[in-house]
């Protein structure tokens, strides 16, 4: 037989689906009768927000937590918080909230990584570059933030995937990297359709209903060129500094000099250039052959006035590896050494 202190405290643990805060916290549990004879019990809870999926959802956990604590039957009604307690709680989120990534005082490093056209190796880039920074012992999160084109669960052999707790979404790790793709969220890779302002708030989810914990880094892999996403996301993140991505070819430069321009138009600082596929590094001889052209990457820092972070050859990651994910080079690859010094590059300026 359960009894009213137990009910208490076993509701006492979940959360208000609104205000992320628990039952007890809120003050939500406002009456507990249980007859014995029939061994049902009977509640009604305050919550922020009566008739929603959210109450529902709440109204599942509570049956199924007081059952499995030895109720028969269970019976709830719910009514909403007093707004004097609302408010109190709202004020309390939003401060918390301020201290969300997208929050300027967040001590998370944003870094979007852009490119001017498809196709350069940008998600690549963005999926080495997260693995390097955490293999050099940072935090990281990893955005494919390219929801028309989203590639990096596959190109980290990510399987799983995300848990949503609490109506927060837990992001995959893989190779020491949060991942968050909308990937996750398709079903048969079915290319995504999306009206802008569903994508605003698809891209908003994942700042904000996702559960980072600790992070020293966040990297988004941004869709190629210089549409909407791509300005939105400097829109909603004024605090985050670039990388362009570019291929040796200078139209390529001259291409990915517009995201470059982007960037400095909404006052966002530019880490530097990555100029990817540079040569193919012939294996008899050594000889370096510039398949894609030469000089597009300095090229490209000169004008944009940074630095040139790094120049990757052509070539695949070892496909013998054990823990297999088909764009991560191991550390000991010769490229895999190359993205480490690029990311200790980033580190110091990031
Ligand atoms: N240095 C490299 N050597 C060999 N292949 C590479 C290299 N970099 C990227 N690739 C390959 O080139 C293709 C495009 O790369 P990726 O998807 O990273 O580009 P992207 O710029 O993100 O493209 P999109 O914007 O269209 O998503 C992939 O098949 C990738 O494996």
């Amino acid at each position: 037989m359960i009894n009213e202190q137990q009910v208490r405290a076993l509701l006492g643990e979940l959360n208000d689906p609104f205000l992320h805060r628990t039952l007890e916290e809120t003050n939500g549990i406002s009456e507990v009768s249980i007859k014995e004879e029939k061994n049902h019990v009977s509640v009604k809870l305050a919550i922020a927000k009566i008739n929603s999926a959210e109450q529902m959802q709440l109204q599942g956990k509570v049956v199924e937590v007081l059952k499995e604590a030895g109720a028969a039957t269970v019976g709830i009604r719910f009514e909403e918080l007093p707004k004097e307690v609302l408010e109190q709680f709202r004020g309390q989120a939003k401060e918390s909230d301020s201290e969300s990534i997208l929050s300027p005082n967040s001590k998370v490093k944003i870094i979007s990584i852009a490119s001017g056209k498809g196709g350069v190796g940008k998600s690549t880039v963005s999926v080495n570059l997260a693995v390097a920074l955490a293999r050099l012992g940072k935090k990281v999160g990893l955005v494919d933030a390219d929801i028309y084109g989203f590639s990096v669960p596959d190109m980290m052999g990510v399987k799983d995937i995300p848990q949503i707790k609490e109506d927060r979404i837990i992001p995959v790790e893989r190779k020491g990297v949060k991942v968050i793709s909308m990937g996750f969220f398709v079903e048969n890779n079915t290319p995504v359709v999306w009206r802008g302002p569903m994508l605003g708030k698809a891209l908003d989810q994942f700042f904000k209903d996702v559960e980072w914990g600790e992070l020293d880094y966040l990297l988004l892999d941004l869709p190629p060129g210089t549409g909407d996403v791509a300005l939105d996301i400097h829109q909603m993140l004024p605090t985050s500094k670039e990388i362009i991505v570019t291929t040796p070819h200078p139209t390529a430069a001259f291409v990915a000099a517009r995201a470059g321009a982007m960037a400095l138009q909404t006052d966002h600082e530019i880490l530097g250039v990555i100029e990817n596929m540079s040569w193919y590094e012939v294996k008899s001889t050594g000889e370096r052959e510039f398949i894609f052209g030469k000089g597009g990457g300095p090229k490209l820092a000169d004008e944009l006035r940074t630095e040139l972070l790094g120049q990757l050859p052509l070539g695949q990651p070892d496909w013998n590896d054990i823990d297999f994910a088909p764009s991560v080079y191991a550390e000991s690859h010769e490229t895999g050494k190359i993205y480490l010094e690029i990311a200790q590059k980033v580190i110091e300026k990031a």
